[in-house]
């Protein structure tokens, strides 16, 4: 799915108007409609108060939308106008009038604190605020309505966006931003859901579709791709009957060192459970019965030093290479490295202490080999492309760094999101549970068995994060997100595969109204 910015979605609502012979009008009816159906097939006529407050920009013409229907339906309705400006959209005074016309009276103005109404814990606020025209930080008492409705116990329902919110660039004021329980969003999901800064103020989302130009939609380079199950499935390379273990790639793990054995287990281990037709383990002298107690399956190769790599050699041919998990910063080590990438030629999945060697070594960073998959946390990306002011300029940074290094970043993070060049992908699956050591090795196990399987670089990363975020949510779906632990996630590689294969269930009325 597609994720556009503010701009494109203004540009897409004028080509639909234009091509399609509908008025901007006729667009807000049927977005405000729609946000009408979906609660009104909750509410069933409950006599719950909803509180809708609009601001005087097309956002407040969606909710006028909203509360004519409700009225219109039984529903016991309070409107409020946020009238911060005189400055009123023609589309919000055409609608303005109408909910006039039916009910008589105008809705209700407010102009000053004075005028905050009182909302009890169990009515329903609607927040039609500001949209995607905000242009700038809510203020004065704009930005103490938004903080009294983010007091209220009631549900907070925001339509298109949360107000205060920008779609694609950073909050200007994080306490002038509506904390929506809900959020029904126009189109498409917008950036600001998937980044750490901002997510928090849209954690539920669903998606109203109304109707926009698909040609323009399909035509126009997105900001990002957001990749759920439909995306992930289309990933997938069924394996063939007449096959050999040849076929499926060869990976090399190169990780450990005294006391971080678990590393190279976990990533071994993933690799052959992601599909990788033979996997060798490169480790310390230590590492030997650790990694063969542990994993039959794996051949283990071991480093002339007991405790650390200082040189990767006699090492077998092979498809994919995952280096770095648990090795350690060791000057030896960074020059064994400086040799691999220089020396071996296969894909690489560079993580954990290998981005760290190489945010402290600069030769080593230029060896960087083409195409490399990195896949830093949050430290270890600081450490790699230096600190940054908020989520986008991480993204420019990031964007950079693969350009600079012909290479592709996982940022890792509750959304990871894969980067190459001016190419983003969000991830959706996963949970907090994985956030637990090891959780990283099992993914560069993952991403390498993809590479040697012959899923190329970008699409390798997108997949390997997905089906590790599925396994993760299976884990958890049994045994709650404090008790996840890497292994178990490595264990349910299998049940994700299976999952994102299975065909999907339709979903039955009833089970639609209980969410
Ligand atoms: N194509 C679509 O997706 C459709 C979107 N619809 C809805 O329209 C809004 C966007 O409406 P717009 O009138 O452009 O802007 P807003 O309502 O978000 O903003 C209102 C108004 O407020 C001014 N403003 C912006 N920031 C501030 C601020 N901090 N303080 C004071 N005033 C501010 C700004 O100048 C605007 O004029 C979209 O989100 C959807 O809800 C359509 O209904 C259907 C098609
Ligand atoms: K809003």
């Amino acid at each position: 799915m597609k994720v556009f910015s503010a701009e494109q979605l203004q540009q897409a609502d004028k080509v639909t108007t234009e091509k399609h012979n509908i008025s901007s009008l006729d667009l807000m009816e049927r977005a405000g409609t729609q946000i009408f159906n979906w609660l009104h097939q909750r509410m069933q006529g409950a006599q719950v108060p909803v509180h809708i407050f609009c601001g005087i920009g097309n956002n407040g013409g969606d909710g006028l939308v909203l509360g004519r229907h409700l009225i219109e339906h039984g529903y016991v309705v309070h409107i409020y106008i946020a009238n911060f400006t005189d400055k009123r959209s023609k589309c919000f005074l055409i609608n303005y009038d109408r909910v006039k016309e039916i009910t008589k009276k105008w809705p209700i103005l407010m102009t000053s604190e004075a005028d905050f109404p009182e909302i009890h814990p169990d009515d329903v606020i609607i927040d039609a605020i500001f949209g995607i025209g905000l242009n700038r930080a809510p203020e004065g008492w704009v930005k103490k309505l938004i903080q009294y409705l983010n007091e209220q116990k009631a549900f907070r329902l925001s339509i298109d966006i949360p107000s205060g919110l920008h779609a694609n660039k950073p909050v200007a004021d994080m306490e002038a931003v509506i904390m929506a329980n809900h959020t029904l969003t126009f189109q498409a999901p917008k950036l600001a859901f998937f980044l750490p800064d901002s997510g928090d103020f849209a954690p539920y989302f669903e998606i109203i579709d109304i109707g926009l130009d698909p040609e323009f939609l399909h035509n126009t380079v997105p900001l990002a791709h957001l990749i759920s199950k439909q995306e992930a499935r289309q990933f997938y390379k069924q394996r063939k009957k007449y096959s050999h273990k040849g076929d499926y790639g060869h990976v090399l793990v190169v990780g450990g060192s005294y006391g971080k054995m678990g590393a190279a287990v976990l990533s071994s281990k993933a690799a052959y459970r992601a599909g990788a037709g033979l996997v060798t383990s490169f480790i310390p002298k230590c590492g030997y019965d650790i990694i063969q107690t542990a994993l039959p399956e794996v051949m283990a190769i071991t480093d002339a030093y007991d405790h650390l790599i200082s040189e990767v050699d006699d090492i077998p041919e092979v498809e994919a290479i995952a280096v770095g998990m648990g090795i350690g910063t060791n000057e030896r080590t960074v020059n064994a490295l400086k040799k691999l990438f220089s020396e071996t030629k296969a894909s690489y999945v560079i993580d954990a202490d290998a981005i760290n060697c190489i945010a402290l070594d600069k030769d080593l960073k230029k060896l960087i080999p083409p195409q490399s998959v990195l896949t830093p946390h949050p430290g270890e990306l600081k450490r790699l492309v230096g600190d940054w002011k908020d989520d986008y300029d991480k993204l420019e940074k990031v964007k950079e760094f693969t350009r600079k290094y012909k290479c592709i970043l996982l940022i890792k993070g509750a959304n990871s999101i894969t980067v190459h060049e001016d190419k983003l992908y969000i991830n959706t699956s996963g949970n907090p549970g994985m956030a637990t050591g090891g959780s990283g090795d099992v993914l560069s196990g993952m991403i390498a068995a993809l590479l040697a399987q012959g899923y190329d670089p970008l699409l390798a990363t997108v997949f390997a994060t997905y089906l590790h975020g599925l396994a993760g949510n299976i884990v958890s779906q049994s045994n709650s997100f404090e008790a996840v632990m890497a292994g178990d996630v490595a264990d349910h590689i299998g049940k994700a595969y299976l999952s994102l294969l299975e065909p999907d269930q339709p979903v039955q009325q009833d089970e639609n109204d209980q969410k």
